[in-house]
């Protein structure tokens, strides 16, 4: 289901820390799709990230996926090897400034994705992303996976700040797994 929705969208964001901590491919691997070139874009104000060792370049390299956004900080520096790299592969890093409140970085971030074409972001992890994000009225919807497994005291757990309530809530059941798709009542 996580890789039927990633075929809805333009691209998938995750924060620094998703990208350090998983290695992820953010990729979309739907079959009834094909392989769908879905954006990986990962806020990285401080360039912790290293794109050349990634499990995203191996998989854009074996033709699974495209090459990433990275959205850094005005001042941040990259090595020039890495933005090499990135540009060739036909990704970008993107600059800035983190310096204003949450609410005015997200708004340069989505600002800057539609400049570039980006129509439709969905946004997979992790807390800090999540909770920054639903402090603002920004997103569209909201869906929860419930899956199958507990994640344990080092699993990362999210809420909002405040209260949110959900509304137009639909429920898709699978095998193992349940969806929870629903809209912000702010909205
Ligand atoms: N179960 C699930 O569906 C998912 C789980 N996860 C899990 O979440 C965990 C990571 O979550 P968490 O630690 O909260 O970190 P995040 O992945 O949310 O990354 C947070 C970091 O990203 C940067 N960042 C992101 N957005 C912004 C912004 N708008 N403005 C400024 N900086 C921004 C900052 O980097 P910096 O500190 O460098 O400034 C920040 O500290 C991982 O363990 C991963 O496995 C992740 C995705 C989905
Ligand atoms: N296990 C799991 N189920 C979901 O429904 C999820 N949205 C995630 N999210 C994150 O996906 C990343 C791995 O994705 P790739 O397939 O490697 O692109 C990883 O960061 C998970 O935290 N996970």
């Amino acid at each position: 289901m996580t890789h039927y929705q990633r075929s809805r969208h333009d691209a998938i964001l995750v924060g620094a820390n998703t990208a350090v901590t998983d290695d992820p491919k953010l990729n979309c691997r739907f079959p009834e799709t094909g392989v769908n070139m879905i954006r990986p874009v990962i806020v990285d104000p401080s360039a912790r990230w290293t794109y050349s060792s990634s499990t995203a370049r191996k998989i854009l390299l074996e033709k699974q996926g495209i090459a990433p956004f990275v959205l850094i900080g005005n001042d941040t520096e990259v090595p020039s090897g890495e933005k090499d790299l990135l540009n060739g592969d036909g990704g970008q890093f993107i600059r800035i400034d983190f310096t204003k409140s949450s609410e005015d970085n997200w708004f340069q971030i989505f600002g800057k994705l539609r400049s570039l074409g980006i129509r439709s972001v969905m946004v997979e992890g992790g807390a800090f992303v999540i909770e920054s994000l639903l402090a603002t009225n920004l997103p569209d919807s909201v869906v929860v996976t419930i899956g199958t497994v507990f994640l344990g005291k080092e699993g990362v757990s999210v809420s909002p700040k405040a209260v949110q309530t959900l509304k137009d809530v639909v429920w898709w059941r699978g095998q193992e797994d349940a969806v929870m798709a629903s809209r912000l009542t702010s909205k």
